[in-house]
């Protein structure tokens, strides 16, 4: 099966586009203090270039409940991804304003490694510092994670094949590798790893 890629940190038109054209399967937009926050307005102008079937994600960090909700709903997204630890009533919350879920953890956290836990959709497992380009060791791991799950955390173009290929995510989530500078993305870059990354099978089933 060909690998999920979800890429992150997007800020214009171009960035967009050239994600989608690439085949990428998600596109994400930051709206919590990052290089890459973008306000909710110009995330909801961004969503609406990408076509049904690209799943768009507002990314959050710690902001309180009825901020995600209020921001989620500014942006016009369809899944919400969390980075701050939030408990399963938050998830709970939002699934009950029909957003699809992805939960955020890294290794050591101390949260469940087992997609759909706290009832989110999938998971991604992601370097400590989001955002940070910073890869991971994957013997922090313990054990692999089970479920539909999304490896984050200093993934590139040229790098990703070897990364699924030893760990088998069901999906892989970029940012930093795909940026010629701190937060601004090169659609170049962008081409190169979802080619990348949809050039390998993560030798999972499908989906069901
Ligand atoms: O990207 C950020 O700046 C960010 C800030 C705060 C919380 C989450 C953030 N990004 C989440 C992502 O989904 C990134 O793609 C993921 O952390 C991988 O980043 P990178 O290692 O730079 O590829």
């Amino acid at each position: 099966m060909n690998v999920y890629v979800k890429v992150c940190g997007l800020s214009r038109p171009a960035d967009v586009e050239a994600a989608v054209a690439a085949g990428a399967d998600a596109v994400g937009f930051v709206l919590t203090p990052s290089p890459r926050q973008v306000p909710p307005a110009t995330a909801r102008a961004l969503a609406a270039l990408v076509p049904a079937g690209v799943a768009t994600v507002a990314v959050f960090r710690g902001e309180p409940l009825d901020e995600v909700r209020r921001a989620a709903a500014e942006a016009g997204v369809g899944t919400v991804q969390l980075h701050g630890g939030e408990p399963p009533e938050a998830f709970a919350a939002l699934r009950g304003d029909g957003l699809r879920l992805i939960r955020a953890t890294s290794p050591g956290a101390r949260s469940p490694l087992t997609t759909g836990a706290y009832g989110e959709d999938l998971l991604i497992v992601d370097s400590p510092r989001p955002g940070s380009g910073e890869r991971w060791d994957p013997a922090a791991l313990g054990s692999r994670p089970s479920g539909q799950w999304m490896l984050a955390g200093g993934l590139a173009p040229d790098n990703v094949a070897e990364a699924v290929a030893s760990l088998r995510p069901w999906g892989v989530d970029v940012s930093s590798g795909v940026e010629r500078a701190r937060g601004v993305k090169d659609p170049a870059l962008i081409e190169r790893f979802v080619t990348a990354a949809k050039a390998v099978t993560n030798g999972l089933p499908p989906a069901s």
